[in-house]
């Protein structure tokens, strides 16, 4: 029987999670404060809310937030406790949520609703380059070949290769080789075997979500799958995570018309801060749902695996929670957790680039 390693910690001295908090996250404070003419009290919650998470102890949502019940439920006893005591994953995720409490992003008013990462992410969508960047769309074949399953995939994968928030910190070089460590892209054929319904849990937006729009287009266009969900986020977080919103400025972006062979759909336990092993049933059964569960970056694959210290070589099988449907993760290796390596790639990785697990270069393609 295999043991679960121990969770992911925000202070760890050395370790991936305390360079998120103590150097990505001052310049993520600072950005979202110089894009919108915040009042002063917004500028100095904002404030506050760093100081809090870089040595202070973890605050409560005030009394007026309309999802403090959620987060009651969400707590498992951190809320009162050092920030560097708690798993990364959880502190992360409500760090997002404080940084909403401090726009007054809930709270009725002039700000309520509006996004704060939106300037962010607008930016991405005016890139002129993005034109030659999906360029390739249209080679793509109509039939359902391999190959054309293999550039729609890999276009998948490396769209989450650089997100706005691991932007604040990875420079991004663009001469970098992206290399796939694991394609497991032919369990994604056998899965669509017999065309079905596919789902996609989405992450960012931008460039990742108009790759996302060309996987699903392609999937349902050569007859592949019958429909496909996209899950979104129900609020803004992580910088660049998209929302509802984000899935119609990149179809614009993409010049499609709106397609009602594609869903969108939300739940509140996107924006939570638990793992999958936590789904709640609601969402387990919507997932069930599909012929196949496509998991999209990073941070969702920490939530699959659990955001452990996990051993590279472990089975992802092992890891990966159990859905009860297949699942494909594609992902761009943004942070320390990864498995279902095998050792000789893991030796060879290391000796190789010290900063591979969390670079971006390198992605996975990953099933059971
Ligand atoms: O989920 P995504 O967008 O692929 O990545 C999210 C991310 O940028 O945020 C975390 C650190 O803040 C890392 O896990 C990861 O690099």
């Amino acid at each position: 029987m295999r043991t679960t390693p121990p969770e992911l910690l925000v202070g760890t001295p050395g370790r991936y999670a305390r360079e998120v908090f103590h150097n990505r996250h001052p310049t993520l404070i600072e950005r979202v404060g110089a894009a919108h003419p915040y009042a002063a009290a917004q500028r100095a919650a904002l404030g506050a809310l760093l100081d809090e998470s870089l040595t202070g102890v973890i605050g409560r949502l005030p009394d007026d937030a309309p999802d403090l019940a959620d987060w009651d439920a969400w707590d498992r006893g951190h809320f009162g406790r050092p920030w560097a005591d708690a798993p990364f994953l959880w502190a992360e995720s409500y760090f997002y949520r404080r940084i909403l409490d401090a726009v007054d992003y809930f709270r009725p008013g002039p700000w309520q609703g509006v996004d704060p990462f939106r300037p962010m992410k607008d930016a991405e969508l005016v890139d002129p380059d993005l034109d030659r960047d999906f360029a390739w769309v249209a080679d793509l074949p109509a039939e359902p070949t391999d190959a054309g399953l293999a550039t729609v995939v890999q276009a998948a994968v490396f769209g989450n290769r650089v997100d706005l928030s691991f932007r604040m910190q990875e420079p991004l070089d663009p001469t970098a080789p992206d290399e796939l460590l694991v394609d497991r892209t032919a369990f994604l054929a056998d899965a669509l075997a017999e065309p079905g319904p596919v789902c996609i849990v989405a992450d960012n937006g931008g460039r990742e979500i108009m790759a996302d729009l060309v996987l699903a287009g392609w999937l349902l266009d050569t007859g592949l799958a019958d429909r496909v969900t996209l899950h979104v986020k129900p609020a803004p977080y992580y910088v660049s995570d998209a929302v509802a919103s984000d899935v119609d400025a990149a179809r614009a972006r993409l010049g499609r018309a709106a397609d009602p062979r594609i869903a969108v759909r939300t739940h509140a336990f996107w924006c939570a801060p638990l793992d999958f092993h936590d789904l709640p049933a609601d969402l387990g059964a919507d997932l069930r749902g599909h012929r196949v569960v496509v998991v999209k970056g990073d941070l969702n694959y920490r939530r699959l695996v659990g955001d452990r210290d996990w051993d590279p070589a472990t089975p992802f099988a092992d890891a990966a929670a159990d859905l009860g449907v297949p699942v494909v993760a594609l992902r761009t290796c943004k942070s320390e957790v990864v498995v279902g390596l095998d050792r000789a790639t893991v030796e060879r990785m290391d000796a190789a680039e010290p900063r591979w697990r969390v670079s971006g270069r390198h992605g996975l393609v990953q099933a059971r």
